[in-house]
């Protein structure tokens, strides 16, 4: 693990960092931790602008909205998307430009839409994306006149499981047949109509390029359609840009995806927008946890560690991969090993049949790319508060968010209260 954040590598493999480094975290600051390192969140923004040297570049909050993220990104030069008034009001308190956001809604609560509609008049440079004829309804009923774009819904979807596809049979964007209409629709409201967006899902790989190419064409023809009535200043060809979580798994080959992208586009003139968030945050992530029961059950070997599915719900929510690695000295002998975490629940695994040193009561591991969709969906189901994060910038470390208490746990219920009044 170096100080720049491995520099252009296009892969930081758990097997990158440096074992003495995350050993002393862990000692500093306790386990579970979240260690966040912001040189390889830089680095992998830099990549990405290399590789799409025409794009904007918004940041996806919702992979991890932790202010020192967001920081470390508004800094480098990216924008942010952001799928609530919640991640909204994070990019904002972040400092980013209103006119590097995108709030980006789904059926949003009419909070978050009243709130929305507040920062749009407020800040004109804001863009809203929406993907509901009801939402256009909505914002209009507000009052809204602001920068306006449109969620398509392309008919493909793609990503790292089908619950992730959103571009194919889901809930999220406009039919491309009728998005010409939605968006004249939108224009004689009195929205500024600015762009187009899509998003087939997220963790697309090297062998889902075809699908990815197809939203992008679906996008630049809805574009192309309405160039005569609308300058449309953006296509907003979205994120999903997937890591390598195994082991052995190649990188993305984001040349071959900036290629894909531009040839799909086609000629449309419009500024390309990406918006990424597992791609920029999930290998400067690592989550550390303790070892603190074995059992050998049959022939399996399980290690009962200090978190699970609260803390990085991937594996139990989608059956993800995480490479978990042993930070103990590596003279035992291997064997097959499960991690589990402490939560009353069969699927609470954080990883299975790894080949890990034999594990003993106190042994630290290391779970990789975690930097992205760990945090941000961690619950305190059980009871359990959540970790701590810290975050890593050279030679530098500090708590970024603290460690939750059992008083954060209760503290939006008024025991005194309970079960008195209805
Ligand atoms: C609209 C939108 N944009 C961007 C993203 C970011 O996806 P990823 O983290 O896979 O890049 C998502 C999540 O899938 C999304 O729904
Ligand atoms: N949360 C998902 C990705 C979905 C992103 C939001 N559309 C994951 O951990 O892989």
């Amino acid at each position: 693990m170096s100080g720049d954040g491995d520099g252009g590598a296009s892969v930081r493999r758990l097997a990158d960092w440096d074992a003495d480094r995350l050993r002393a975290l862990a000692e500093e600051y306790g386990t579970p931790l979240y260690v966040d390192d912001l040189a390889r969140v830089r680095a992998n923004h830099a990549r990405l602008a290399a590789a799409f040297p025409d794009a904007e570049v918004l940041f996806a909050v919702k992979a991890n909205a932790g202010a020192h993220v967001l920081r470390a990104l508004r800094d480098a030069g990216a924008g942010a998307e952001c799928a609530s008034a919640g991640e909204l009001a994070r990019a904002l308190d972040a400092g980013f430009d209103p006119a590097d956001v995108h709030y980006t809604a789904v059926n949003p609560p009419a909070e978050d839409l009243d709130y929305a509609v507040s920062v749009a008049a407020a800040h004109p440079a804001l863009t809203v994306t929406a993907g509901a004829r009801d939402t256009i309804e909505r914002l209009d009923e507000r009052g809204f006149s602001g920068r306006f774009c449109l969620r398509v819904h392309p008919g493909v979807g793609a990503g790292h499981s089908e619950s992730v596809s959103t571009g194919k049979d889901a809930k999220f964007g406009v039919p491309a047949d009728e998005a010409v209409e939605v968006l004249a629709d939108a224009d004689s409201r009195g929205f500024d109509v600015v762009g187009v967006h899509a998003h087939a899902g997220s963790g697309i790989a090297n062998d889902q390029l075809d699908e990815h190419a197809r939203v992008v064409a679906t996008l630049a023809n809805v574009a192309r359609a309405t160039a005569t009535d609308l300058d449309l200043e953006f296509v907003d060809v979205g994120g999903g840009f997937g890591v390598p979580y195994h082991e052995d798994e190649a990188p993305l080959d984001l040349d071959a995806v900036a290629e894909r992208t531009r040839d799909a586009l086609d000629g449309v003139d419009a500024t390309l927008t990406i918006e990424p968030g597992r791609y920029l945050v999930a290998d400067a992530g690592v989550l550390l946890t303790e070892v603190n029961t074995v059992k050998r059950v049959s022939e399996s070997v399980i290690a009962g560690a200090d978190t699970g599915m609260t803390t990085l719900v991937r594996p139990a929510m989608y059956g993800s991969y995480h490479p978990i690695r042993s930070l103990v000295a590596d003279d035992r002998p291997t064997e097959e090993v499960s991690v589990v975490g402490p939560v009353c629940e069969s699927t609470d695994v954080l990883g299975e049949a790894r080949d890990l040193p034999a594990p003993e009561r106190g042994d630290l591991l290391a779970v990789g790319n975690a930097g992205a969709y760990g945090v941000e969906m961690a619950s305190q189901y059980n009871s359990r508060p959540r970790p701590a994060v810290v975050a890593l910038d050279g030679g530098e470390s500090g708590v970024a968010r603290r460690r939750e208490t059992l008083a954060d746990v209760t503290h939006a219920e008024d025991t005194a209260d309970t079960y008195q009044e209805p």
